[in-house]
Protein backbone atom coordinates (compact mmCIF):
# COMPACT_ATOMS: atom_id res chain seq x y z
CA UNK A 1 0.00 0.00 0.00
CA UNK A 2 1.42 3.15 -0.87
CA UNK A 3 2.23 5.44 1.82
CA UNK A 4 0.39 8.23 0.34
CA UNK A 5 -1.39 9.17 -2.75
CA UNK A 6 -1.33 12.24 -4.98
CA UNK A 7 -4.91 13.13 -6.76
CA UNK A 8 -5.51 16.28 -9.77
CA UNK A 9 -9.11 16.83 -9.32
CA UNK A 10 -11.06 18.19 -12.11
CA UNK A 11 -11.75 21.39 -10.23
CA UNK A 12 -7.98 22.40 -10.19
CA UNK A 13 -7.42 21.14 -6.84
CA UNK A 14 -4.67 18.62 -6.31
CA UNK A 15 -5.34 16.35 -3.21
CA UNK A 16 -2.46 14.78 -1.29
CA UNK A 17 -4.02 12.23 1.31
CA UNK A 18 -1.04 10.52 3.75
CA UNK A 19 -1.95 6.84 3.35
CA UNK A 20 -1.13 4.67 6.42
CA UNK A 21 -4.00 4.35 8.45
CA UNK A 22 -2.09 1.36 10.23
CA UNK A 23 -0.10 3.83 12.18
CA UNK A 24 -2.74 6.84 12.40
CA UNK A 25 -1.12 8.78 9.10
CA UNK A 26 2.35 8.96 11.04
CA UNK A 27 4.69 11.11 8.71
CA UNK A 28 8.31 8.79 7.46
CA UNK A 29 10.67 9.80 4.75
CA UNK A 30 8.56 8.41 2.49
CA UNK A 31 5.40 10.80 3.42
CA UNK A 32 8.41 13.44 3.53
CA UNK A 33 9.36 12.49 0.08
CA UNK A 34 5.87 12.79 -1.35
CA UNK A 35 4.67 15.85 0.19
CA UNK A 36 7.48 17.47 -1.29
CA UNK A 37 6.24 15.82 -4.45
CA UNK A 38 2.83 17.28 -4.26
CA UNK A 39 4.20 20.99 -3.58
CA UNK A 40 6.50 20.62 -6.91
CA UNK A 41 3.33 19.63 -9.05
CA UNK A 42 1.55 22.89 -7.43
CA UNK A 43 3.84 25.13 -9.91
CA UNK A 44 2.11 23.15 -13.06
CA UNK A 45 -0.48 26.55 -13.60
CA UNK A 46 -3.09 23.90 -14.15
CA UNK A 47 -3.02 23.62 -10.31
CA UNK A 48 -4.87 25.80 -8.79
CA UNK A 49 -5.38 24.53 -4.62
CA UNK A 50 -3.30 22.12 -2.70
CA UNK A 51 -5.73 20.04 -0.09
CA UNK A 52 -3.80 17.94 2.10
CA UNK A 53 -5.68 15.05 4.00
CA UNK A 54 -5.31 11.58 5.43
CA UNK A 55 -7.13 8.19 5.13
CA UNK A 56 -8.77 6.62 7.85
CA UNK A 57 -9.47 7.81 11.78
CA UNK A 58 -6.91 10.33 11.66
CA UNK A 59 -5.67 13.30 9.58
CA UNK A 60 -2.17 12.86 11.10
CA UNK A 61 -0.23 11.77 14.33
CA UNK A 62 3.04 13.76 13.18
CA UNK A 63 6.43 12.01 13.37
CA UNK A 64 6.62 8.24 13.04
CA UNK A 65 8.11 7.58 16.33
CA UNK A 66 8.56 3.66 15.31
CA UNK A 67 11.53 5.34 13.23
CA UNK A 68 12.54 8.86 14.70
CA UNK A 69 12.64 6.99 18.29
CA UNK A 70 15.86 5.61 16.65
CA UNK A 71 17.41 9.24 16.54
CA UNK A 72 18.88 10.07 19.88
CA UNK A 73 21.46 12.69 19.80
CA UNK A 74 20.63 16.37 18.79
CA UNK A 75 22.68 15.70 15.60
CA UNK A 76 20.67 12.68 14.44
CA UNK A 77 17.11 15.03 15.03
CA UNK A 78 18.03 18.19 13.14
CA UNK A 79 18.81 15.89 10.35
CA UNK A 80 15.09 14.57 10.43
CA UNK A 81 13.94 18.12 11.72
CA UNK A 82 15.31 20.29 9.40
CA UNK A 83 14.27 17.97 6.12
CA UNK A 84 10.66 18.17 7.43
CA UNK A 85 10.86 21.91 8.40
CA UNK A 86 12.03 22.91 4.89
CA UNK A 87 9.01 20.79 3.66
CA UNK A 88 6.74 22.76 5.61
CA UNK A 89 8.62 26.05 4.58
CA UNK A 90 7.57 25.20 1.17
CA UNK A 91 4.35 24.49 1.99
CA UNK A 92 3.56 27.28 3.84
CA UNK A 93 5.36 29.78 0.93
CA UNK A 94 3.39 27.91 -1.86
CA UNK A 95 2.00 31.26 -4.00
CA UNK A 96 -1.77 29.02 -4.29
CA UNK A 97 -4.01 28.16 -1.72
CA UNK A 98 -3.47 25.72 0.71
CA UNK A 99 -6.28 24.03 2.91
CA UNK A 100 -5.90 21.05 5.66
CA UNK A 101 -8.92 18.82 5.27
CA UNK A 102 -8.86 17.24 8.78
CA UNK A 103 -10.90 14.16 8.48
CA UNK A 104 -9.84 13.16 11.71
CA UNK A 105 -7.59 13.55 14.86
CA UNK A 106 -4.40 15.66 14.14
CA UNK A 107 -1.32 15.48 17.06
CA UNK A 108 1.92 17.02 17.21
CA UNK A 109 3.70 17.33 13.71
CA UNK A 110 0.29 16.65 12.29
CA UNK A 111 -0.92 20.13 13.59
CA UNK A 112 2.41 21.30 12.24
CA UNK A 113 1.93 19.91 8.97
CA UNK A 114 -2.17 21.61 8.87
CA UNK A 115 -0.74 24.95 10.32
CA UNK A 116 1.65 25.10 7.31
CA UNK A 117 -1.67 25.37 4.91
CA UNK A 118 -3.33 28.61 4.27
CA UNK A 119 -6.87 26.93 5.78
CA UNK A 120 -7.65 24.38 8.22
CA UNK A 121 -10.75 22.72 8.18
CA UNK A 122 -12.33 19.75 10.27
CA UNK A 123 -14.40 16.84 10.13
CA UNK A 124 -17.18 17.50 13.02
CA UNK A 125 -15.95 14.76 16.13
CA UNK A 126 -11.89 15.91 14.64
CA UNK A 127 -9.45 16.54 17.59
CA UNK A 128 -6.03 18.39 17.40
CA UNK A 129 -3.53 18.96 19.96
CA UNK A 130 0.57 20.40 20.03
CA UNK A 131 0.64 17.24 22.12
CA UNK A 132 4.85 18.05 21.93
CA UNK A 133 5.52 19.35 25.25
CA UNK A 134 3.99 16.40 27.19
CA UNK A 135 6.94 14.54 24.78
CA UNK A 136 9.36 16.75 26.50
CA UNK A 137 10.10 18.44 23.49
CA UNK A 138 8.87 21.43 21.51
CA UNK A 139 7.64 21.78 17.85
CA UNK A 140 10.50 20.69 15.83
CA UNK A 141 9.35 20.93 11.79
CA UNK A 142 8.80 24.78 12.31
CA UNK A 143 4.65 24.18 13.44
CA UNK A 144 5.52 26.52 16.67
CA UNK A 145 6.63 29.81 14.71
CA UNK A 146 3.88 28.73 12.06
CA UNK A 147 1.03 28.76 14.45
CA UNK A 148 2.61 32.27 15.91
CA UNK A 149 1.73 33.73 12.40
CA UNK A 150 -1.26 32.35 12.18
CA UNK A 151 -3.08 33.18 15.56
CA UNK A 152 -2.85 35.88 18.01
CA UNK A 153 0.24 34.79 20.53
CA UNK A 154 -1.50 34.18 23.44
CA UNK A 155 -3.98 31.85 21.64
CA UNK A 156 -0.89 30.19 19.75
CA UNK A 157 1.02 30.00 23.04
CA UNK A 158 -1.59 28.29 24.63
CA UNK A 159 -2.44 25.95 22.09
CA UNK A 160 1.89 25.17 22.25
CA UNK A 161 2.15 25.12 26.08
CA UNK A 162 -0.47 23.70 26.95
CA UNK A 163 -0.14 20.78 24.43
CA UNK A 164 -3.78 19.75 25.01
CA UNK A 165 -5.93 17.66 22.48
CA UNK A 166 -8.76 19.93 21.65
CA UNK A 167 -12.66 19.35 19.79
CA UNK A 168 -13.01 20.80 16.92
CA UNK A 169 -15.34 22.92 18.21
CA UNK A 170 -12.93 24.48 20.69
CA UNK A 171 -10.62 24.59 18.07
CA UNK A 172 -12.76 26.80 16.06
CA UNK A 173 -13.82 28.84 18.85
CA UNK A 174 -9.33 29.83 18.77
CA UNK A 175 -9.47 30.34 14.91
CA UNK A 176 -6.80 27.19 14.32
CA UNK A 177 -9.63 25.47 12.71
CA UNK A 178 -11.83 27.50 9.99
CA UNK A 179 -14.68 25.61 9.41
CA UNK A 180 -16.14 22.54 10.89
CA UNK A 181 -17.54 20.13 8.50
CA UNK A 182 -20.08 17.04 8.50
CA UNK A 183 -20.14 14.50 5.44
CA UNK A 184 -17.43 13.46 3.54
CA UNK A 185 -13.84 15.46 3.52
CA UNK A 186 -13.64 16.45 -0.19
CA UNK A 187 -17.09 17.77 -1.00
CA UNK A 188 -16.36 19.58 2.10
CA UNK A 189 -12.86 20.80 0.47
CA UNK A 190 -14.34 21.45 -2.89
CA UNK A 191 -17.78 23.64 -1.24
CA UNK A 192 -14.69 25.25 1.30
CA UNK A 193 -12.97 26.51 -1.90
CA UNK A 194 -15.85 27.19 -4.14
CA UNK A 195 -15.39 30.62 -4.84
CA UNK A 196 -11.73 30.98 -4.08
CA UNK A 197 -11.25 28.27 -7.07
CA UNK A 198 -13.81 31.06 -9.50
CA UNK A 199 -11.15 33.73 -8.86
CA UNK A 200 -7.95 33.99 -11.78
CA UNK A 201 -4.80 32.66 -10.02
CA UNK A 202 -2.98 35.32 -11.25
CA UNK A 203 -5.22 37.13 -8.53
CA UNK A 204 -5.24 34.40 -5.84
CA UNK A 205 -0.96 34.03 -6.17
CA UNK A 206 -0.79 38.38 -6.35
CA UNK A 207 -2.67 37.93 -2.38
CA UNK A 208 -0.63 34.99 -1.62
CA UNK A 209 2.60 37.39 -2.15
CA UNK A 210 1.24 39.82 -0.20
CA UNK A 211 1.77 37.20 2.97
CA UNK A 212 4.89 35.84 1.73
CA UNK A 213 6.72 39.02 1.27
CA UNK A 214 5.78 39.79 4.80
CA UNK A 215 6.78 36.28 6.00
CA UNK A 216 10.30 37.12 4.09
CA UNK A 217 10.60 40.50 5.65
CA UNK A 218 10.06 39.17 8.92
CA UNK A 219 12.83 36.30 8.26
CA UNK A 220 10.32 33.41 9.10
CA UNK A 221 12.49 31.03 7.70
CA UNK A 222 15.45 32.03 10.18
CA UNK A 223 12.90 31.78 12.90
CA UNK A 224 12.06 28.29 11.71
CA UNK A 225 15.81 27.10 11.10
CA UNK A 226 16.34 28.29 15.35
CA UNK A 227 12.97 26.45 16.17
CA UNK A 228 14.67 22.69 14.74
CA UNK A 229 18.06 23.70 17.05
CA UNK A 230 15.92 24.56 20.03
CA UNK A 231 13.62 20.99 19.02
CA UNK A 232 16.80 18.85 18.94
CA UNK A 233 18.45 20.14 21.58
CA UNK A 234 15.28 18.86 23.74
CA UNK A 235 15.14 15.91 21.58
CA UNK A 236 18.43 14.07 23.49
CA UNK A 237 17.58 14.52 26.85
CA UNK A 238 16.42 11.89 28.86
CA UNK A 239 12.75 12.81 29.19
CA UNK A 240 11.69 13.02 25.71
CA UNK A 241 13.13 9.36 24.95
CA UNK A 242 11.37 8.36 27.95
CA UNK A 243 7.65 9.69 26.83
CA UNK A 244 8.37 7.88 23.58
CA UNK A 245 9.59 4.79 25.71
CA UNK A 246 5.73 5.45 27.18
CA UNK A 247 3.96 5.74 24.11
CA UNK A 248 5.24 2.08 23.62
CA UNK A 249 4.96 0.58 26.60
CA UNK A 250 1.39 1.40 27.21
CA UNK A 251 0.37 -1.42 24.69
C1 LIG B 1 8.54 17.39 15.24
C2 LIG B 1 7.40 16.46 15.15
C3 LIG B 1 7.48 15.50 16.27
C4 LIG B 1 8.35 14.31 15.92
O1 LIG B 1 8.71 14.12 14.78
O2 LIG B 1 8.57 13.50 16.83
C5 LIG B 1 6.16 14.93 16.58
O3 LIG B 1 5.31 14.71 15.76
S1 LIG B 1 5.95 14.61 18.24
C6 LIG B 1 4.43 13.71 18.29
C7 LIG B 1 4.63 12.31 17.77
N1 LIG B 1 3.34 11.66 17.76
C8 LIG B 1 2.77 11.12 18.83
O4 LIG B 1 3.33 11.06 19.91
C9 LIG B 1 1.39 10.56 18.65
C10 LIG B 1 1.32 9.13 19.09
N2 LIG B 1 0.01 8.57 18.78
C11 LIG B 1 -1.10 8.83 19.56
O5 LIG B 1 -1.09 9.62 20.47
C12 LIG B 1 -2.34 8.08 19.16
O6 LIG B 1 -1.96 7.00 18.33
C13 LIG B 1 -3.39 8.93 18.41
C14 LIG B 1 -3.99 9.95 19.37
C15 LIG B 1 -2.75 9.62 17.22
C16 LIG B 1 -4.51 7.99 17.90
O7 LIG B 1 -4.98 7.19 18.97
P1 LIG B 1 -5.80 5.85 18.63
O8 LIG B 1 -6.22 5.27 19.94
O9 LIG B 1 -6.80 6.13 17.57
O10 LIG B 1 -4.72 4.88 17.96
P2 LIG B 1 -3.57 4.02 18.70
O11 LIG B 1 -2.84 4.88 19.69
O12 LIG B 1 -4.11 2.72 19.14
O13 LIG B 1 -2.54 3.78 17.47
C17 LIG B 1 -2.93 2.92 16.41
C18 LIG B 1 -1.64 2.40 15.83
O14 LIG B 1 -0.92 3.49 15.24
C19 LIG B 1 0.38 3.56 15.81
N3 LIG B 1 0.77 4.97 15.87
C20 LIG B 1 -0.01 6.00 16.21
N4 LIG B 1 0.68 7.16 16.16
C21 LIG B 1 1.94 6.83 15.76
C22 LIG B 1 3.13 7.58 15.49
N5 LIG B 1 3.17 8.91 15.61
N6 LIG B 1 4.23 6.91 15.11
C23 LIG B 1 4.21 5.55 14.97
N7 LIG B 1 3.12 4.77 15.18
C24 LIG B 1 2.00 5.43 15.58
C25 LIG B 1 0.25 2.95 17.18
O15 LIG B 1 1.51 2.54 17.65
C26 LIG B 1 -0.70 1.82 16.89
O16 LIG B 1 0.04 0.77 16.29
P3 LIG B 1 -0.24 -0.76 16.70
O17 LIG B 1 0.78 -1.54 15.93
O18 LIG B 1 -1.66 -1.03 16.28
O19 LIG B 1 -0.04 -0.83 18.20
Amino acid sequence: MDSYTINMESNGILIFTINRPEKRNAVDYKVMDGLLEAIKLCEDDKVKALAVTGTGKAFCSGGDLSIFHGLITAEEARGMLSKMAGILYRLMMLPKPTVAVLNGTAVGGGCELASACDFRIAKRGAKAGFIQAGLGITTGWGGGTILLERLPAPKALSMLADGMILSSEELENIGFIDRVFDGGPANACNAFLENILKKDTDVLKAYKNILIRKWVSSSVKERIEEEVNQCAILWESDAHHQKVAEFFNKK
